[in-house]
């Protein structure tokens, strides 16, 4: 969906188009105006109201099958479920736990697509997925903000991102003054993600989705863990959005009678089956007339939960699953007589029309360059706040920088001391696998969430988001590895020599790249807990092939093969080129009668090691970075989709 830029209406109002399929913001000046008014509560009336026709959903016989593992089958989650999901109202999939509400709404969003079955329709016609991400957005039940930024910095990045580049910030900065004003979130501007409370997160991850205005919004469980007057808020926000000419479904657990009264339509779920679909009104007389009545006194949606869980019998999900033929019987809607026939919604916008609003380029609302740049910035922005990825690692590459120029202190000249050195070097190769491979593991993770959902949303492209953050690491990388080669280079007392430790930085830098690559792989694709597991296991038979402990002269034959592809083994041979080749002279032996290894040829003979393959080393090290960073690209675009 391309914005077409903004242009003056009239004289008093500014107007975006964003294309049929999505949705146009008109802003008065008075009406964008907000900056005095900041109310503490939600004001509900977004200035934002789409243009465009609202979108009915419709789907039918919706199946999911999960697979369980090889020896334990599969599992059928939602059992040919049908619905109608109709313009202007909130609707709550409602449902015990484990009923499969997520699940549906995974379905209706398009976020689930492995082991489904059945259709869906949007305003009488198949869905078309390209178009339907256009108007549509999804906001998971764990809100997954960027901690580190403001409100405002959140907002405004998203701007960037999802709005077209004709606007300028004045213009982008109304919209978003409109949704956090009436999001009750414009005096919170400048708190931190972080330090949101549990409701102001709920909003910001809905005020960061209206941004592009979206005509269809789906919210796994938005009240989840908020105290009543939040969920009351948040309920209240949805259900003014929606009367505003959007379809917005939500998952709710079980709710207050006060916060069922809110909503306008409920989707009754259980083990899988629709219990009940219709007005929240309707629900006491359709379970009279079902022969479960509500006892007086009861909350409705307490006791539709208790039904649906099979606290009055079994038989009772049965009742309520045939009268409301799955999901298949409109009855219970108000006017259900006058809702259009899926024949009536083709005709009421025929396909001429769409044929003026076919989706063109990629998924995304701005170019690849400029999501590179808006994400480079953001990039930036939270490295600069990041204690762990940037303070705590410059702290670390200080701290064992120091420790481990103590402990070899001037061990770099001395014959006699050549072999400390030597471990010198591969404790410095350790510690450059180990810090950045091993932050990269525990932090990613947390990463990949909001990626996913950010992706999902068409934010950008996960080109954009990967050269980003390769880029964004790069000088970070680049300062600590430099401030740790040169504490360890001076201290220990290598030879002061600016080609050698131009060497030294070279493999000390190239190493961290390698491992963070290594770690992005494993980060992408597990858990912290398994990636914690997997990160150092699996650099044991690094270590192992780098010729350290066995020289590769010594490897058996048949394992000779792990010294090419261990990345140490090119590290540690990088090193020593820098450290003793370069027809390096005799060393001093001050601190021992006889010095084994005065000769640096000695020792380069004894580990087996040739100082003239730094460039091989150093080519070697090149390919891994490209290769690993590929594999990693390749491993995080298969896991987005395979979690789907
Ligand atoms: N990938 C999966 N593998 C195995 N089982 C799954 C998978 N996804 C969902 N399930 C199972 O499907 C059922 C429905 O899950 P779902 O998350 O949709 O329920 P829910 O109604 O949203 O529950 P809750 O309200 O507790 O979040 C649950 O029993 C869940 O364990």
């Amino acid at each position: 969906m391309m914005l077409a830029g903004a242009q003056i209406v009239d004289e008093t109002s500014v107007a975006y188009s964003t294309g049929s399929a999505g949705a146009s913001v008109t802003m008065s000046p008075a009406q964008g105006s907000s900056r005095d008014a900041q109310p503490a509560e939600p004001a509900q009336g977004l200035h934002m109201v789409p243009k465009v026709d609202p979108v009915d959903i419709a789907f039918s016989n919706i199946t999911c099958t999960v697979k369980l593992g090889i020896t334990k089958g599969s599992k059928q989650i939602l059992h040919g479920v049908h619905g109608r999901l109709r313009p202007r109202q909130l609707v709550a999939i409602m449902g015990p736990s484990g009923a499969g509400k997520s699940t549906l709404l995974d379905v209706l969003s398009g976020y689930r697509i492995t082991g489904v079955g059945g259709a869906v329709f949007i305003n009488g016609r198949g869905r078309i997925m390209k178009r339907f991400k256009r108007m549509s957005c999804y906001i998971q039940q764990d809100d997954r903000l960027q901690g580190l930024l403001t409100v405002g910095e959140n907002m405004a990045l998203a701007a960037d991102l999802k709005l077209s580049t004709k606007l300028d910030k004045y213009e982008k900065g109304e919209v978003i003054e409109d949704i956090l004003t009436n999001l009750g979130l414009y005096e919170h501007m400048n708190t931190r993600g972080a330090q949101l409370s549990g409701g102001q997160r709920k909003r910001l991850s809905i005020a960061l989705e209206l941004i592009n205005n979206p005509l269809v919004m789906f919210l796994d469980e938005p009240t989840t863990g908020l105290d009543s007057s939040s969920c009351t808020q948040v309920v209240q926000l949805c259900r003014s959005l929606a009367h505003q000419g959007r379809t917005i479904v939500c998952t709710v657990h079980q709710p207050s009678a006060s916060l069922f009264a809110l909503f306008d339509h409920v989707y009754v779920l259980a083990a899988g089956r629709c219990m009940y679909q219709g007005t929240t009104k309707n629900l006491v007389p359709y379970l009279e007339q079902a022969g479960i009545p509500c006892p007086i006194y009861h909350n409705p949606a307490d006791y539709i939960i208790e039904l649906s869980c099979g606290e009055y019998g079994q038989d009772k999900i049965n009742i309520m699953s045939n009268k409301s033929e799955n999901g298949r019987a409109l009855d219970w809607f108000d006017d259900f007589e006058s809702i259009p026939s899926m024949e009536g919604l083709r005709k009421l916008v025929p396909l001429s029309v769409l044929r003026d609003t076919e989706p063109t380029g990629g998924d995304e609302e701005t170019s690849q360059s400029n999501q590179l740049n808006v994400l480079i910035k953001r990039g930036f922005m939270k490295a600069k706040r990041d204690a762990t990825m940037t303070h705590l690692r410059l702290i670390v590459n200080v701290v064992v920088g120091i420790m481990l120029g103590s402990l070899f202190i001037n061990a770099g000249n001395e014959g006699s001391r050549v072999l400390e050195n030597y471990n010198l070097l591969f404790a410095i190769l350790m510690h450059h696998m180990m810090s950045p491979m091993m932050l990269t593991i525990l932090t990613f993770p947390n990463e990949m969430s909001i990626l996913s959902k950010e992706h999902f949303n068409r934010w950008y492209s996960l080109g954009s988001y990967y050269v980003s953050i390769t880029i964004v690491d790069l000088p970070v990388s680049i300062v600590a590895c430099a401030i740790f080669s040169v504490i360890v280079y001076t201290m220990s007392s290598q030879p002061l020599d600016a080609v050698r430790f131009c060497m030294f930085f070279a493999i000390s830098l190239y190493t961290v790249l390698v491992a963070q690559s290594f770690g992005l792989m494993i980060g992408a694709v597990f858990s912290v807990v398994n990636g914690t597991f997997l990160g150092p296991t699996l650099s044991v038979p690094m270590m192992m092939f780098a010729g350290f402990g066995v020289t590769l002269r010594d490897l058996p034959a048949y394992l000779r093969w792990g010294s090419y592809v261990s990345y140490l083994r090119y590290g540690l041979e990088g090193f020593i080129g820098a450290i003793y080749g370069l027809e390096r002279p005799i060393l001093d032996c001050n601190e021992a009668l006889y010095c084994h290894y005065k000769h640096p040829r000695t020792f380069l003979n004894e580990v087996a090691m040739s100082p003239d393959e730094f460039w091989w080393d150093v080519l070697a090290l090149s390919v891994f970075v490209l290769t690993l960073r590929a594999a990693a690209f390749v491993l995080l675009k298969w896991k987005l989709d395979a979690v789907r």
